[in-house]
């Protein structure tokens, strides 16, 4: 566990970093601080590697106040994520991951294969490994600095703004993946951005600053959208946070109905509607009265959330959505009366 007790920074100049940052990152959570430009996220980040010493107040580990601690074996137990990256110019990808675990006093060799079992890890395409930095994406890149960070196993990870050079699509699916390797290897992670969407979708608990470095509510995303301490946080969750929130609800309240079995390709929900499958058995239009393909509308995925149930129903040009199992073929079938119903239920506060 990470314990930031009263740390703030006044820096020289007399701006004031942080002030009075009281918080803990439970181990193996992923813990975001979120907040504009200029509020001491980064500050408050560093201090848990001493690149920043807090002016009052300290920060422990495990306990252990960091002071105590020798700065280099405490920064080899942290692996540290930043911006473009920060990868070595001159250093083939390989040799990039490699190198913090020559560091820790592993041979050539043995460096090497655990560099590749972490390359393994991000998914980064192993043709890659022989290529320098600026010969690959910004996503790749991104990829191979996440691989560096991992590679020593560091119970500890620090992210800062580590996606926001990429694009919004590459951007999600670095999201995705650093939610799918935190399943795996449950770190306890510090991740610093300033978009708040990013902070809801990967937080177990997010830390939202405001300008003179003031945290302003700590907890867990959900009660962020739905109990914004204050008029900052609401106005930077935005509006649609109720629309938003539906995504940490279940869809247990919202029956799915059987599927008939296909016929000719086809399933027949009822006398009206009907859609076709692919050759691999998965979704593939809904057919108009005339038989004409209308489109799909998104797909319902297993433990799907009540957002994407909504939001299935309404790109759905059928009034049904399609739930799938984990290979994508159809499970169930949900109207969207009922859809709408549970929406309804969860925004009058109804039980379900
Ligand atoms: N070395 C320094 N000397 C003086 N002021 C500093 C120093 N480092 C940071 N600051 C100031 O401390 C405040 C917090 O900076 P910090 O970088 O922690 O903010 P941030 O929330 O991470 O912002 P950003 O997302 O822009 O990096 C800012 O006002 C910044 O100008």
């Amino acid at each position: 566990m990470i314990s930031f007790q009263n740390a703030s920074k006044a820096f020289p100049d007399g701006t004031v970093g942080v002030d009075d940052l009281s918080l803990e990152v439970e181990t193996g959570s992923l813990t975001v601080f979120v907040g504009p430009s200029g509020c001491g996220k980064t500050t408050s980040m560093r201090m848990v590697n001493k690149m920043v010493t807090p002016t009052s107040g300290r920060v422990l580990i495990d306990g252990r106040d960091i002071a105590d601690l020798p700065t280099v074996p405490l920064r080899l137990g942290i692996g540290y994520v930043i911006q473009h990256a920060g990868l070595l110019p001159h250093r083939t990808v390989l040799d990039n991951v490699a190198q913090v675990l020559r560091l820790k006093g592993l041979s050539r060799r043995e460096a090497r294969a655990r560099a590749h079992e972490a390359i393994e890890r991000v998914q980064l395409r192993p043709e890659l490994i022989d290529r320098y930095p600026s010969q690959l994406s910004g996503g790749q890149q991104q990829r191979v600095g996440v691989a560096r960070a991992l590679a020593a196993d560091p119970p500890i990870l620090l992210m800062d703004e580590p996606f926001s050079a990429v694009d919004p699509v590459v951007r999600e699916e670095l999201q995705l993946e650093i939610l799918r390797i935190q399943r795996e290897v449950q770190k306890t992670i510090l991740f610093v951005t300033h978009d708040i969407d990013e902070a809801l979708r990967l937080g177990d608990r997010i830390a939202v600053f405001a300008p003179g470095g003031e945290v302003q509510q700590y907890a867990a995303p959900e009660t962020v959208l739905t109990q914004p301490a204050n008029e900052l946080v609401r106005s930077m969750v935005g509006r649609d946070r109720g629309f938003r929130a539906l995504s940490f609800a279940g869809a247990e309240s919202v029956p799915v109905h059987q599927l008939p079995g296909a016929s000719d390709g086809t399933i027949h929900v009822d006398g009206a509607w009907a859609f076709t499958l692919d050759p691999d058995g998965r979704p593939g239009d809904w057919l108009g009265s005339d038989g004409a393909p209308l489109g799909l509308g998104t797909l319902i995925p297993p433990d799907g959330s009540l957002r994407t149930v909504l939001d299935a129903v309404l790109s759905s040009p059928a009034p049904y959505a399609i739930c799938v199992d984990a290979a994508g073929r159809p499970s169930g079938i949900v109207q969207a009366e009922d859809a709408y119903r549970a929406v309804a239920r969860r925004g009058s506060g109804e039980a379900p």
